[in-house]
């Protein structure tokens, strides 16, 4: 298909506690960008055109209650400010993309059927992603749709790193590790060279701290092992999420407590995490910010789950040249970066405060043994591309 000039492409990615939200012309420059944040906690909402300067607009409270509420604003824009430019396709972040979908995909109503049975696999974030895509189907039947998927940058990880030990028969049913956080790994790996030079190639973990966090171990920006699994409930602590636990613990409370299935999906993808240790919020400022030794206990466990995966992704990859810090917290939150980088001062890591504090790029001294970098994500940006090379 030729694509029109003047059209413009729709972006909509749900996260736990956000959405973030683009309207980009063909180039993928943005016209308008925005965000709602901070879903569950305290909702913000924030709205720029493409050249950064803000836009005020105003949002009543519910109507920044839910992920699929930008669907709402996105329309509103497009119509008043952007009139006479032709809505071209939609593209949508889609956690999982389960065992069939290994790159982005043209959706039509049997294609989101399938990934309507993997929203048990990812029950924070599935069914805003397909909210957004049957409400957008419902207003304009005729639009593109693209769904580009969470999971398909680690689909080049070996076999084995992909495997649970457990009986062949599940293995065989897709029960693997899949990994998450796929499209901002994608955006860094491509950001990667512009920022590290030579060490863009080398063995390189890739932290993406926001409200779901995940570690990726990549070997010349490609996926070699990741810490979330089978869903992204998996891994480090998290924002609301428990992270790796002992599945002994499930089947105790199951057993010995007769906690329902519903129960426990509730504690481990929304009780837990920081919120759950600190009993306080599940946000770091919040935590960063707070006297109590609860909150100080839940920063202490976060940096500390945060080195124990680095050790283990060190491992596969054999080696270590480069740590990169992303999303919330990782772009953010320089005291928990100065800890990560301080945990790995026996491998030669020299942190220079001056340059962390100020957000980077660069934030380890000259000389140091392993590179440390603050990269912003930019998972829009990656739907963007993606997006239009499907229609064309
Ligand atoms: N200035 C900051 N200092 C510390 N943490 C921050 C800061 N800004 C944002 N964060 C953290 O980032 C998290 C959101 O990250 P983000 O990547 O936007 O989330 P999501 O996973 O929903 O996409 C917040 O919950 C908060 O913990
Ligand atoms: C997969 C995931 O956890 O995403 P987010 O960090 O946006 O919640
Ligand atoms: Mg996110």
């Amino acid at each position: 298909m030729t694509i029109d000039p003047k059209g413009i492409v729709f972006v909509i990615n749900a996260g736990s506690s956000s959405v973030k939200f683009r309207i980009a012309d063909v180039t993928g420059k943005p016209l308008y960008e925005g965000s709602i944040s901070g879903i569950g906690s305290h909702p913000a909402f924030k709205l720029k055109d493409g050249e950064g300067n803000a836009i005020p607009m105003h949002l009543a409270p519910e109507q920044m209650d839910e992920q699929e509420d930008a669907l709402d604003l996105l329309l509103t824009l497009a119509a008043e400010r952007l009139p006479g430019r032709p809505i071209l396709a939609a593209g949508h972040r889609v956690v999982h993309g389960g065992l069939e979908f290994d790159k982005p995909v043209l959706l039509d109503d049997e294609e989101i059927e399938r990934l309507e049975a993997l929203v048990p696999l990812a029950p924070l974030h599935q069914p805003h992603n397909l909210a957004a895509i049957r409400t957008l189907e419902g207003l304009r039947p005729d639009l593109p749709q693209v769904a580009c998927f969470d999971t398909a940058f680690h689909f080049g990880q070996s076999r084995i790193g992909r495997l649970f030990g457990i009986p062949r028969a599940l293995i065989d049913e897709g029960v693997f590790r899949y990994g998450f956080h796929g499209l901002s790994y994608q955006a860094i790996a491509g950001r990667m060279g512009a920022v590290m030079g030579e060490e863009a190639k080398g063995k390189v973990i890739v932290a993406h701290l926001g409200n779901g966090c995940s570690m990726c171990a990549m070997d010349d920006r490609k996926s070699v092992a990741t810490t979330m699994g089978f869903t992204a409930l998996d891994g480090l602590v998290m924002g609301t999420r428990s992270g790796t636990i002992d599945p002994g613990v499930v089947l105790y409370l199951m057993e010995q407590k007769g906690y329902s299935p519903r129960k426990i999906a509730d504690m481990l993808y929304r009780e837990s995490g920081l919120l759950g240790v600190s009993g306080i919020s599940n946000d770091m400022r919040d935590l960063l910010e707070s006297p109590e030794p609860a909150a100080a206990e839940a920063v202490d466990l976060f940096v500390h789950r945060i080195l124990r995966e680095i050790g283990s992704l060190m491992m596969v990859l054999g080696g270590l040249d480069g740590i990169v810090f992303t999303a919330g917290i990782g772009e953010n939150a320089a005291p928990i970066r100065a800890r990560v980088i301080e945990g790995l001062g026996f491998l030669g890591a020299v942190l220079d405060e001056g340059a962390n504090a100020a957000g980077g790029p660069r934030i380890t001294a000259p000389g140091s043994r392993i590179g440390g970098f603050v990269i912003p994500t930019d998972e829009e940006a990656v739907i963007v591309r993606e997006t239009l090379a499907l229609l064309s």
